[in-house]
């Protein structure tokens, strides 16, 4: 029987290190990481056995309390993943778990219990308890931070490369885990602990020393594998075999976890591993994650990369594509569900999934015509790993069921709001998923109802009229045929430019789009800003999550809250969006100034926008061109013209002399389309409605913009020089030739 191999940490925490022995146990952790993603790590010069067991001792004293007891630290009361979850709260592979366990994470600077994985850990009120678990915490830390240097060396990377990548995980985004699990009933539809993957780092395992209940899955082909529903979706045609990892004396059971797939570029796998606990007693584990930091930038390493290519493997994963880095906050947010504010409920259900969901399961739990939907639809997944988390959440909301009920409904129009897409800036399963939901809801409504949600009418009918959904949906004709909507008689629009004298004070911050401001980020077939009712929120959320958040959407019914330009100024406070210039004519008071008509898809009609080109850009290099404009200035008068946007244009590095060029837009796109920058914290913030020009918002992000080697245009944020190109949702907008260039 095959069993995981013990590998040594001693000649790493001996104050003298003897270099042959720490070369012997890096070398033997390269080797288990690239065939099993597990392994025993004998910690016995480094923690003295007795700790553990007191552990597993105040574990056993909480969980036997009774069930109120042990309620009071319910993960509700805090941000739904600190603190107590109940028997079978947590769900694998769409199956509940037979465990309990309290949560906890890396407390953080200034919780916030409203936002996700920003509450506060809840201790049982046990004396010791906190203070024992604590010292075990920074144990832990200690043998990560020790276990990624003995494999940095077994990966051979250079001093220089380890400090690198220690600077990932020195402030880990830590998880642990204290579970308790009674017997697997015969009957139990499900696990103790269902088929996953550890999502992160490195995981250390104590465990008591009941026998038999963690299993590793080991790939061998050639081998049948009994119980193959045991497996998530996605593996559920793999061979190999499942081994028990029971504990050995002195040491944890290590694992590695999704992030080392991404650092080593898939040459180190973390392995399916699962709980099937049938035995009569009262099993306690106590699982550590090792996590990178929230802000780490997790990208493929070089010596990785070198490692491979000197076997003469391209660096590939599964798909063929190189692993996609993610910034590890991101990936862990995604994964808990982006928007906490109006996601609560569902979030309150799904987030128990968080370590264990994954994209082919979340499908398998659809209804079949959905399923078939999806899968006939043949879109892409997610470019990334990180949108794919997110997919896959969306997906786990729609089998759910609870995402079209009209509770729901008026959410998802505000989450639409900013959006094109639900996840990302291109189409997904998600939207084939939630498009394929709503649609026997949709296909009942009647005008004024579906006018009440505009943002949501427009998104369904842009998904229904994707060319792959299309054929899709005809492949499974009659059950999603296509909806028309009556949009000429929804209330009309009007124009944000025009109207620059709204005072209604709504307490909104950019990135929470809790506002029906009146920006529409692309053109849409929907009237960009209807005046609508706003509906009460689902009270039991409020209830749920009663904080500050909730009442800011109370805004009175008539009242047309517009994003007020609150904190410091960030680049989403712009609103850009592509433009084609349909007509262009020189301004008869002003040599240097051309006016021109800009349709940027809105139903009022082309924007008159003055711009002073004259002396840098032909009028001919002006006429039917496509660019990017910023729409949310304060409508400016120039030499008797009063201009509504403003056209984004690249200057040589060498100054305006050294030429101007129009920044463009990926061909293809459409007036009115969205443009914005890239990251999370801007991709789907909802810009302003107006930018105050005495907060000079635009002049204090402006000296950021620039032109990449790429001819890419950019923000680089002057404070950590991060990058953000700027782009629509079919790519990166462009100067023709301009290399650092300025942008104004
Ligand atoms: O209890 C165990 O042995 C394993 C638990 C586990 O795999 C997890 O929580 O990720
Ligand atoms: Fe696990």
């Amino acid at each position: 029987m095959a069993r995981l191999p013990i590998i040594d940490i001693t000649p790493y925490v001996e104050a003298n290190r003897d270099l042959t022995k720490c070369r012997a146990t890096s070398d033997a952790l390269h080797s288990a990481c690239i065939e099993y993603g597990f392994f025993y790590l004998d910690i016995s010069q480094y923690i003295d056995p007795s700790e553990p067991e007191e552990l597993t001792r105040l574990a056993r004293e909480f969980f036997a309390l009774p069930q109120e007891d042990k309620n009071k630290i319910r993960l509700e009361n805090q941000d739904y993943a600190r603190g107590y979850q109940r028997l079978k709260q947590n769900v694998t592979n769409g199956k509940a778990d037979n465990h309990e366990a309290i949560d906890l994470y890396k407390p953080v600077e200034s919780p916030d219990k409203s936002k996700p994985l920003w509450g506060e850990n809840q201790w049982p009120d046990i004396p010791g308890f906190q203070q024992k678990y604590d010292r075990w915490i920074e144990k832990m830390k200690n043998l990560g931070l020790i276990l990624m240097e003995a494999m940095s060396v077994g990966l051979g990377m250079t001093t220089e490369e380890w400090m690198q990548l220690r600077a990932q995980v020195d402030d880990s985004f830590w998880v642990m885990r204290i579970i308790g699990y009674p017997p697997l009933p015969n009957d139990h539809d499900g696990f103790s602990c269902g088929a996953h993957k550890d999502y992160g780092c490195l995981t250390f395992l104590h465990a008591d020393p009941t026998r038999s209940a963690l299993q590793v899955f080991l790939r061998q082909s050639g081998t049948s594998v009994s119980d193959l529903n045991g497996l998530p979706a996605e593996h559920g045609t793999e061979e190999g075999i499942w081994i028990n990892a029971d504990p050995v004396p002195n040491c944890v059971v290590c694992n590695i976890g999704e992030m080392w797939e991404i650092w080593t570029n898939g040459l180190y796998k973390s392995t399916l591993h699962r709980v099937v606990h049938k035995g009569s007693n009262y099993r306690v584990s106590i699982p550590f994650f090792f996590e990178p930091n929230f802000t780490a930038n997790v990208a493929p390493l070089p010596a990785a990369l070198r490692l491979l290519s000197s076997q003469g493997n391209e660096p590939t994963s599964n798909d063929g594509k190189a692993h996609q880095p993610v910034v590890y906050g991101d990936f862990l947010l995604r994964k808990v569900g982006s928007n906490f504010a109006t996601g609560t409920q569902l979030f309150a259900r799904i987030h128990i999934s968080v370590r264990t969901m994954s994209y082919e399961s979340s499908v398998s739990r659809l209804p079949s015509q959905l399923k078939d939907l999806v899968v006939n639809a043949q879109v892409d997944v997610a470019k990334t790993d990180a949108d794919k988390a997110e997919v896959t959440k969306w997906i786990e909301m729609v089998a759910e069921g609870e995402i079209v009920k009209p509770a729901a409904l008026q959410d998802l129009e505000t989450q639409l709001i900013p959006r094109t897409y639900i996840v990302s800036n291109y189409l997904t399963a998600a939207d084939v998923a939630l498009y394929g939901a709503l649609h026997p809801v949709f296909s009942q409504l009647q005008p004024p109802q579906y006018h009440s949600t505009p943002a949501l009418t427009r998104y369904f009918d842009h998904i229904q009229t994707r060319p792959s959904v299309v054929t899709a949906a005809q492949a499974l004709a009659p059950a999603f045929s296509s909806v028309s909507f009556d949009l000429a008689s929804a209330p009309p629009i009007e124009r944000k430019a025009d109207a620059p004298k709204k005072k209604e004070k709504a307490k909104v911050v950019a990135e929470q789009v809790e506002s029906t401001a009146a920006v529409t980020p692309q053109k849409e077939n929907v009237p960009e800003d209807k005046p609508k009712e706003k509906k009460e929120k689902k009270k039991d959320a409020a209830a749920d999550n009663g904080s500050k958040k909730k009442e800011k959407v109370s805004t009175p019914a008539t009242s047309k809250p517009v994003a007020e330009d609150a904190g410091e100024p960030v680049p989403s406070m712009i609103d850009m969006r592509v433009g084609h210039i349909v007509d262009v004519k020189k301004h008869p008071e002003a040599d240097s100034l051309y006016i021109e008509q800009i349709d940027l898809g809105e139903d009022a009609g082309p924007r008159t926008v003055v711009s002073g080109l004259v002396n840098y850009i032909p009028i001919e290099d002006m006429r039917d061109k496509y660019l990017v404009c910023i729409c949310n200035l304060k409508p400016a008068n120039m030499r008797g013209v009063k201009s509504f946007a403003m056209v984004l244009a690249a200057s040589s590095k060498d100054g305006k002399e050294g030429g101007v060029e129009l920044i463009q837009p990926p061909p293809g796109s459409k007036p009115g389309e969205r443009v914005y920058f890239e990251g999370p914290e801007y991709e789907s913030a909802q810009p302003l409605a107006q930018m105050n020009p005495k907060k000079k918002i635009f002049e204090t992000i402006q000296p950021g913009f620039t032109t990449l080697d790429t001819k890419e245009a950019a923000w680089i944020n002057p404070v950590t020089k991060s990058i953000h190109r700027i782009r629509t949702k079919d790519g990166v907008c462009v100067a023709p030739n301009f290399i650092g260039a300025s942008l104004s």
